[in-house]
């Protein structure tokens, strides 16, 4: 075939193309062949193609397969890795056909290789990452996968893959081929434009190659810590997520002084892609795994990462015999910060308080915010005593001053202690039982800390089954409403109004106090339920006593703040009374100092539209809260609820008489009314009438009675003396 034209043309093939006899000798290899194996044909001839070609990974059974194929079926046809003559991995495709003398072949075989090393770099890589990714292989394990695959391909290279985090520091995911210490310097180091290959590749966005480790400026810092590799030059080049953003660097390390060769840059091209993808993929799963496990606003874990964090501490507890505690932690007043200062104010302290109470335990103990000003600890091997020592830390460290928006806060907190194995052996059970201590906590005595009982218990299923009564109440026909008159007592004994008073009688418990279940109907969500039911029902009754003859001016009826919180309820409470064909001054609504406090846009838009509607408002138990009297006359407040307990204190003490004055005078300068609540003798109501107090209300003039019996009332009441 010598400079045959056929010669000519199978050497400016691609394809590598070896002519061997019947003895399976090389007789001719034209110079793709040497292009791509480094073989010359002088070097080829008279040599065996396996014993050239076959490398360390080259598959066992190879030279069987081909001659099987030829002897069964006069050819064979398949992919397999070989190694040229540097010892460099080749994937080729592999065509090897039958070359009979009789055909005026050489007697052997002819065989066509076409390098498919990308193609199939592509798909190996590709394939075992993506494989990876989906059995959940961990980041570092998938990467460290990436570099020695790598290694294979390339076996000059020396690969490394950090990550860079949003702080612009690296940490390494994979760096198999070097020294754990190095990986361990290389730890949180900041990128920059002279922090070797790596950090400055991260820093400019763009690879960088260092052909010479020992003369690169930008290595000054880390050349020493490499000496020991033996590494001479190294290309990194930065691995960007989908946006553009740089969350790593991949990085070939070489022996000798050296710039990457085309291999090397279409692995990188393919392992660049890879990496952004099983990067971003763990990225987001870390995304999901926060917001799944923990607390957005305090970074602590939640209710179900606490959980399964304390349901471990507590097996081990088990399986060592020992003690642990639980610390159910609520703030005091949180409500109020959020109220009176905004919700932005209620996060800051939120986010004080967790990092207060993060201080206070210990790394084997667990810790949880269970929902809004709820948090809760357990306390692995501790007796109560040491639950006890860190419960009034933990409230002494919450006690200290925050300033929230140049506003200082004193905020304080109550604790409720259950003891592990004794007050509960599952977290279900002893959480509960914290709370109920917790509970016990404040209704006793706020920032303060108790420690689980059995009557706690008792008294918590009471509340829970009297909570589930209360669902039911109004449906049955349960729930009834007495009255209370409200009198003149200057220039002459008139009817001023009535109080509508809500009363329980449950079947089996008999009459249960409004003071009870009030605030459960509060925490159980049936406020607006019970209001709507409340006005409802007092509008009818206005309108039945004025069909009766009997002039009611109008009737009070208090309302929780809660209602307040519900959109739409002054329009609601309007509607209602249209409806009984009634006007705004027939109600008279009493609300608390707490809802005049409350900063909410919702409660300030319903108290804004109950005055445009013409509403009155009252104000509930006057003088024990913490009166602000700026809001006095900024809401439409025409009565001041003067509280009994300054009433039933008029007698004996000064400074009740004292306050009893101011509050007259207060209300005397701001044109509202004032009604006296608890008047229960005539001392009462003489001393108050003397100093100017208008409307009384107490036992003495009249008790709460059911509707039906004001008629009875009006008669005697001529007989109640005042004077
Ligand atoms: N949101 C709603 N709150 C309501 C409703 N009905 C009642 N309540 C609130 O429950 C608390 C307890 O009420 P109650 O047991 O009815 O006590 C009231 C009167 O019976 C009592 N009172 C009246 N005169 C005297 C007296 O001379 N001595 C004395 N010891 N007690 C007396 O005072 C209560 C009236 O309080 P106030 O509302 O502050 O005027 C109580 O806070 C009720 O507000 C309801 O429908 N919704």
């Amino acid at each position: 075939m010598a400079d045959s034209p056929l010669r000519q043309a199978l050497d400016c093939s691609d394809n590598a193309i070896a002519l061997t006899n019947r003895d399976r000798q090389v007789v001719y290899v034209n110079q793709g062949f040497t292009r791509l194996f480094g073989f010359t044909s002088d070097e080829a001839r008279g040599r065996y193609l396996s014993d050239m070609l076959q490398g360390p990974h080259t598959h066992q059974g190879l030279t069987e397969a081909i001659r099987s194929g030829l002897r069964l079926q006069g050819h064979y046809h398949g992919d397999a890795l070989i190694y040229s003559r540097d010892g460099q991995p080749r994937w080729v495709s592999m065509v090897v056909n039958k070359a009979d003398e009789a055909q005026g072949g050489p007697g052997g075989s002819i065989t066509v290789l076409t390098d498919i090393t990308l193609t199939k770099m592509h798909e190996v890589l590709q394939k075992r990452v993506l494989e990876s990714m989906v059995s959940e292989t961990s980041l570092p394990e998938l990467m460290t996968r990436v570099c020695k695959e790598v290694e294979n391909i390339a076996p000059e290279v020396t690969a490394s893959i950090l990550a860079v985090d949003t702080n612009g520091r690296v940490h390494p995911l994979a760096a198999p081929g070097l020294p754990d210490h190095i990986c361990a310097a290389l730890d949180g180091v900041q990128i920059g434009p002279n922090v070797g290959s790596c950090g400055t590749a991260a820093y400019l966005g763009k690879p960088v190659v260092t052909t010479s480790i020992a003369t690169d400026p930008r290595w000054d810092d880390y050349r020493a810590l490499f000496e020991s590799t033996g590494l001479k030059a190294c290309w990194s080049s930065p691995i960007k997520n989908h946006q553009g953003l740089v969350v790593g660097t991949f990085a070939f390390y070489f022996k000798e002084p050296r710039e990457p060769n085309a291999l090397h840059k279409s692995l990188v091209q393919v392992c660049l892609h890879l990496c952004a993808l099983a990067i971003e993929r763990d990225a987001s799963r870390q995304r999901i795994h926060q917001l799944a496990f923990f607390d957005g606003l305090t970074g602590l874990p939640n209710r179900a990462m606490f959980r399964n964090s304390a349901e471990r501490a507590l097996s081990s507890m088990a399986r060592d015999h020992q003690t642990g505690a639980l610390l159910f932690v609520d703030l005091d007043r949180f409500k109020q910060v959020n109220d009176t200062q905004g919700h932005a104010a209620g996060d800051t302290l939120l986010r004080v308080v967790a990092q207060r109470l993060g201080e206070c335990v210990r790394a084997q103990d667990c810790i949880g915010r269970l929902s809004g000003d709820e948090f809760v600890l357990l306390l692995s091997n501790c007796t109560t005593e040491q639950a006890v020592q860190t419960a009034q830390r933990v409230l002494g460290s919450i006690a200290m001053p925050v300033d929230i928006q140049g506003q200082i806060n004193l905020p304080s907190a109550s604790v409720g202690i259950s003891i592990y194995p004794y007050d509960g052996t599952d977290i279900d059970t002893l959480v509960r039982h914290a709370d109920q201590a917790m509970y016990q906590a404040k209704s006793d005595h706020r920032h303060s800390l108790q420690l689980f009982s059995q009557e706690m218990n008792r008294r918590a299923q009471e509340r829970a089954a009297m909570e589930r009564a209360l669902h039911h109440a109004l449906e049955r026909g349960e729930l009834t409403l007495h009255y209370q008159p409200q009198i003149t007592s200057d220039p002459v004994l008139a009817l001023h109004g009535m109080e509508a008073l809500a009363r329980w009688s449950h079947p089996e418990w008999g009459p249960v106090s409004p003071a009870q279940f009030i605030p459960l109907a509060e925490e159980a969500g049936l406020i607006p339920a019970l209001t709507h039911w409340l006005v409802n029902e007092v509008c009818q009754q206005i309108n039945t006593w004025r069909a009766a003859g009997i002039a009611v001016p109008h009737v009070a009826v208090n309302l929780s703040g809660r209602s307040f919180h519900q959109k739409g309820f002054a329009q609601n409470v309007s509607n209602t009374l249209r409806q009984h064909g009634l006007a705004a001054h027939d109600l008279l609504l009493e609300i608390t100092e707490s809802v005049m406090m409350d900063a909410r846009e919702v409660t300030q838009e319903n108290i804004e539209l109950l005055s445009q509607q013409g509403f009155r408002l009252s104000l509930d138990d006057f003088g024990t809260g913490y009166s602000s009297l700026s809001y006095l006359h900024r809401l439409p407040i025409t009565e001041l609820k003067l509280d009994k307990s300054f009433v039933q204190d008029l007698e004996h003490s000064e400074t009740a008489r004292a306050l009893t004055i101011s509050v007259l005078s207060i209300a005397k300068s701001l044109g509202m009314t004032v009604v006296a609540e608890g008047v229960e003798t005539s001392q009462q109501c003489r001393w108050l009438k003397e100093h100017g107090c208008e409307v009384m209300q107490g036992y003495l003039l009249g008790r709460p009675m059911p509707a039906h019996m004001l008629h009875a009332w009006s008669l005697e009441a001529s007989a109640v003396c005042c004077s």
